[in-house]
């Protein structure tokens, strides 16, 4: 495939985040590439500046990811980042939620074409290409729809939520301090609401943020149904940049990216168009919430990567002593501590061994991967045969509704049904007629499992991927403590002026 001047009329605009901007295939002569998104770094300005990545690894950090071949061999932070997501990511999550697409290669050959032809102008040259067109890479297919899947049968529309959780436990370390013990009791995603809030307030425009959320990412992590819904409503009511909705595959709920929110009454309205498009297609709004809670309970796609996050042990106040064990510079927040009791505490991190230093950096950076990442999941409905043989069920009570789990297929699967499916149904059936007769009951069972056997119902499948899985840069790391020590100290001096 060639992307080029000619075919670019052919990828129109998806979304953005502060580092990546993705372009989707609407058409291709082939008709091979349809569906699929083009991932591509965006010019570093003043803004993104902290999220640009830099082309290659650093010396430490290929001594930190030294365990995994397939990060060292990579030729550039593009590459790290696939095999990351290959190699690291998906074994913690599970492959079958992850995508990690493919390089696109043409910049990189380019580049090396011209390094070692032309040597160092051509890394000017490179530069200025670099600029305007960066790298690209290709995800195989579109998660916010279900219609580019080989081997699926095309559906009547597809809709899908992308969900950024952020970060789902409260930390616990012994490394943090007396005076920021707030952490273990408000979540991070709370804290930082106000600092953003306040950024919009001092900034004026942009608004960074209208309203603090009243998300809570503790109760999506929660395990408990009830709780997760709660979750979801909270995110529809302030979706900021951690709540989308796309029908077929195009977005109709929730910003672009870019950092903006609407205006009150665009969001208003457009809360008001969404519930009419899904009521359009047979489901109310609050089934549908209903069915994202359902699918994100039965799935525990949350508890892997709850427990993901959980691999940053130490909190950022305990790693970041770690950081300047491997970069081998003197640590600039021992340098400025005077209590003597916390300076030998941290001092007991200075003391560790590299390997364990770097295991704890690498932990630590696996999950800011896991706190930064979005789940995108995509319904289609689908005929009831279809669900019994392959896909788990989900039964809702309220809507009498079934919906399945794709969980137990690889993307591309056919979905057919198997004779010995529908045996189990057909026993399945029986028994229960004979226990609702034997119960006294006319034909209905105590179970609510009738709707089973309804001809109106409505089924979905499901699938769910992990997106933005990008390894995070170790430079980063100070930037991390900062960010960390400027949102509790925000958040303790509002508490401080809300008491008074
Ligand atoms: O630090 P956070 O929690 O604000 O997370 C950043 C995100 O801000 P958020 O609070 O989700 O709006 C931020 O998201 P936005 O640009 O605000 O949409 C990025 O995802 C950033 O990652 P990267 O620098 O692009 O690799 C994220 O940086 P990392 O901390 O994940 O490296
Ligand atoms: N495979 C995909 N299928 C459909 N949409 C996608 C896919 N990958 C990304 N997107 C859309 O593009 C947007 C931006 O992508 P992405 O989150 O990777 O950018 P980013 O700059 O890394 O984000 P962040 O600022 O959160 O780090 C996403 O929010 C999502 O809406
Ligand atoms: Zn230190």
């Amino acid at each position: 495939m060639i992307v080029g001047e000619s075919t670019a009329k052919d990828w129109f605009y998806k979304g953005e985040g502060a580092a990546n901007l993705t372009k989707q295939c609407q058409f291709d002569v082939f008709m091979k590439q349809v569906g699929k998104v083009l991932r591509i770094q965006k010019i570093p300005n003043k803004k993104t500046l902290s999220a640009h990545k830099g082309l290659d690894l650093s010396n430490h950090e290929k001594l930190i990811w030294k365990d995994v071949g397939e990060i060292l061999e990579s030729a550039t932070r593009d590459f790290a980042s696939r095999a990351f997501i290959q190699h690291v990511m998906a074994d913690l999550l599970n492959s079958k939620h992850i995508d990690a697409g493919v390089n696109f290669f043409g910049a990189i050959l380019f580049y090396f074409l011209m390094y070692y032809v032309f040597g160092v102008a051509a890394a000017f040259i490179f530069l200025s290409m670099y600029i305007f067109n960066a790298y690209h890479k290709i995800v195989p297919w579109d998660h916010d729809t279900f219609s580019t899947i080989s081997g699926t049968p095309k559906c009547d529309f597809s809709i899908a939520v992308e969900i950024k959780p952020k970060c789902g436990f409260l930390p616990s370390s012994e490394y943090i301090t007396e005076a920021n013990a707030i952490k273990k009791n408000a979540t991070r995603f709370k804290m930082h609401q106000f600092l953003k809030h306040h950024r919009g307030e001092v900034t004026l425009v942009p608004v960074i943020i209208l309203q603090i959320s009243g998300y809570n990412p503790l109760d999506l992590f929660s395990g408990s149904r009830d709780r997760i819904l709660q979750a979801i409503v909270a995110l529809f009511e302030s979706p900021q940049n951690n709540f989308r909705i796309f029908f077929d595959g195009s977005l109709v709920f929730g910003g672009l990216g870019g950092g903006l929110d609407n205006t009150t009454e665009q969001f208003n309205n457009s809360k008001e168009a969404i519930a009419n498009l899904i009521a359009s297609s047979g489901l109310q709004l609050a089934s549908f919430f209903e069915l994202v809670a359902e699918t994100g309970f039965r799935s525990g796609i949350f508890d892997r990567l709850l427990a993901t996050q959980k691999l940053d042990v130490l909190d950022i106040e305990g790693a970041i002593h770690l950081y300047y064990n491997i970069i081998s510079q003197p640590c600039p927040i021992c340098k400025n501590l005077s209590n003597m009791k916390v300076l030998h505490k941290y001092s007991s991190l200075h003391s560790l061994p590299l390997e364990k230093s770097m295991k704890i950096v690498r932990e630590y950076l696996i999950s800011a991967t896991a706190k930064d990442c979005s789940l995108m999941i995509s319904f289609r409905p689908s005929e009831l045969g279809c669900t019994t043989s392959n896909y788990d069920s989900v039964f809702l009570r309220s809507s009498n509704q079934t919906y399945a789990y794709k969980g137990i297929l690889s993307a591309g699967e056919l979905v057919a049904p198997q004779p010995i499916q529908f045996l189990n149904q057909l026993v399945f059936f029986f028994l229960i007629i004979a226990f609702s007769i034997l119960a006294g009951l006319q034909i209905l069972h105590p179970f609510g499992f009738t709707s089973y056997y309804r001809s109106d119902l409505v089924c979905f499948c499901f699938q769910a991927f992990f997106i933005d899985l990008d390894l995070k840069p170790l430079d980063k790391m100070f930037h991390y403590y900062e960010l960390d020590q400027k949102i509790v100290n925000f958040y303790k001096m509002n508490q401080e002026i809300e008491q008074k």
